[in-house]
């Protein structure tokens, strides 16, 4: 018979050699080799995966089959899209790494590549290298505080603008209330405030698509400015996807876009050619920067990159922040306890229509910022960016071969549970109160190298509409509209937010669904 004090020396030996070969076995194993190839969506010879895709694409509805893909497959997938695969991920860690690095990781100018007759420098698009260091030097010289505090006193004309049309149109209206759609206003908002930070012109396109509106005619060829900007921007989109022999039947081939080159040269140099000459003087904006010039005299920039760069401020500044507007309006629309108490801050630091807005005074709405950022984690505009291998590269336990492409899914990462909770798809601006390092999990501007140098502009100017809009009026949706957003330059409202627009009858304002 055995004695039990041995089986019980015998059982602990036993417990003692399986921990320590355990932890021998970790420490002392080789590294875990990567896989080759992470999740993959299924592709057929030729057609790739095109028939997965294509119901989303006709909807223009990628961001929603993007989301699809994690739910089904994990945060890092590969998926093929006009004949290229794409390793698309939703890691916070990975995606900081792939847009920080310079040596790992680079922006190719893809998106250019068959529009160069169009344009061909915008920083927006353009390769990461020795040219766009050269750009980003002077544009972020150019967007530094100063620019930022013209932005805001910019926005605060254009706001008063805006309010005194509402205000007429209100009370030439026999039911005290008018129907818009408050992205063209944005939008025609926005362009105006660009145009007068960077470059110190005051376009009026918001004056002239009112009196177009009203008269059902375009006033003048400024007024024309945004649709040849939609123009560019749907070039730009559709020459990407389709190839260059297909170009001409879809009325993108050079002598067809012929028009839109023209106008965009002769409006830059409606303004750039008299501060060059000196007919019109420096502002101290950021034209004056771009207008800098080297040791020997010569100005940094070739008119074409000059041009560009122009262009490209007005493509990247304005439909974007026009955008993640509508996307606040449109939430304050379906949350009216975030709106009540959004209104409640604006009272309290602005008691009156006529009480002064000072720059120093922004920081204070403290709310407005939650829901502004929460607004940009919901629904962020740049849903999505690409950036290219340069090595072979080893990505959340796979390897990667030199030219993989890589798209960085900041609405994967936005709408993650395991970055944001359980409660990720709900509209909640107090999840910003609590413990965390949010911004690590926050990208609507990128991050690293590219990040939007235009972020803290766009950042105070919406805001500053915010306020001056919520302060003076009632907005009410109007019932029916799709609310699903499309993608393009810009995630955006495919048909915009119609909403009833009324004077703000007591302390509060109302934004009712329905
Ligand atoms: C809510 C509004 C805006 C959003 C959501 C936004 C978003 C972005 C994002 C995501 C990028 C990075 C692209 C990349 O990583 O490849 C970017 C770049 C850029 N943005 Fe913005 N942006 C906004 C407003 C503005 C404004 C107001 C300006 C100009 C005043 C501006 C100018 C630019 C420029 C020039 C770049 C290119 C930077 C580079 O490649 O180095 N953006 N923006």
């Amino acid at each position: 018979m055995i004695e039990p004090p041995a089986i019980m020396v015998d059982t602990r030996t036993a417990l003692y050699t399986v921990i320590i070969a355990t932890v021998l076995l970790l420490v002392l194993s080789p590294k875990k080799t990567p896989t080759h190839r992470p999740p993959t969506v299924k592709q057929y010879p030729i057609v790739g995966s095109f028939f997965r895709y294509i119901g989303w694409l006709a909807k223009m509805h990628m961001p929603y089959y993007l989301l699809e893909l994690h739910k089904d497959m994990g945060p890092i997938v590969v998926a093929d899209m006009f004949g290229r695969d794409f390793v698309i991920v939703a890691d916070p860690t990975a995606a900081k790494r792939i847009l920080s690095s310079s040596t790992e990781f680079k922006r190719d100018d893809y998106l250019l590549k068959n529009s160069m007759d169009l344009f061909e420098y915008p920083l927006f698009g353009m390769a990461t290298g020795e040219t766009w260091k050269a750009h980003r030097k002077l544009i972020q010289t150019g967007m530094g505080p100063q620019f930022v505090r013209k932005a805001f006193t910019v926005t605060l004309e254009v706001m008063e603008h805006l309010c005194r049309i509402f205000d007429e149109k209100i009370q030439n209206s026999s039911a005290d209330e008018i129907t818009v759609d408050i992205r063209e206003y944005l939008s025609y908002s926005t362009l105006d405030i660009i145009m007068a930070t960077s470059f110190s012109i005051k376009m009026d396109s918001l004056a002239n698509f009112v009196k177009a509106e009203e008269s059902k005619t375009v006033v003048n060829k400024l007024g024309s400015l945004r649709s040849n900007i939609d123009q560019l921007s749907g070039l730009l989109v559709y020459r990407l996807m389709v190839p260059p022999i297909l170009h001409w039947f879809i009325g993108a081939a050079p002598s067809q876009v012929a028009n839109v080159k023209m106008y965009f040269k002769e409006l830059v140099d409606s303004f750039v050619n008299p501060r060059k000459e000196g007919i019109t003087q420096e502002e101290g904006d950021l034209l004056d920067i771009l207008l800098t010039k080297d040791e020997e005299g010569n100005y940094k920039l070739t008119d074409s990159e000059l041009r560009d760069e122009t262009l490209s401020i007005l493509l990247a500044g304005h439909e974007t922040t026009a955008n993640a507007l509508t996307n606040v309006f449109l939430a304050l629309c379906f949350n009216p306890q975030v709106l009540s108490r959004l209104l409640d801050e604006i009272d309290a630091h602005l008691p009156t229509i006529t009480s002064e807005l000072l720059f120093d005074d922004v920081s204070k709405f403290k709310y407005l910022d939650k829901v502004f950022r929460e607004t940009m984690r919901h629904y962020p505009v740049v849903f999505a960016v690409d950036r290219m291998a340069q090595t072979d590269v080893e990505l959340m336990g796979y390897k990667f071969e030199k030219g993989t492409i890589f798209t960085v899914h900041f609405n994967g990462i936005h709408q993650s549970k395991e970055f944001w909770g359980d409660d990720v798809a709900e509209f909640n601006p107090d999840r910003f109160d609590r413990e965390g390092n949010h911004d690590a999990n926050w990208f609507p501007f990128s991050a690293g190298l590219h990040i939007c140098p235009g972020m803290k502009m766009a950042i105070m100017e919406s805001k500053v509409i915010l306020i001056k809009s919520l302060k003076q009026f009632s907005f009410e949706l109007i019932p029916g509209q799709d609310f699903k957003h499309v993608h393009g330059v810009a995630m955006r409202l495919r048909n915009g937010l119609k909403l009833k627009v009324s004077k703000r009858k007591d302390g509060h304002l109302y934004i009712s669904l329905f």
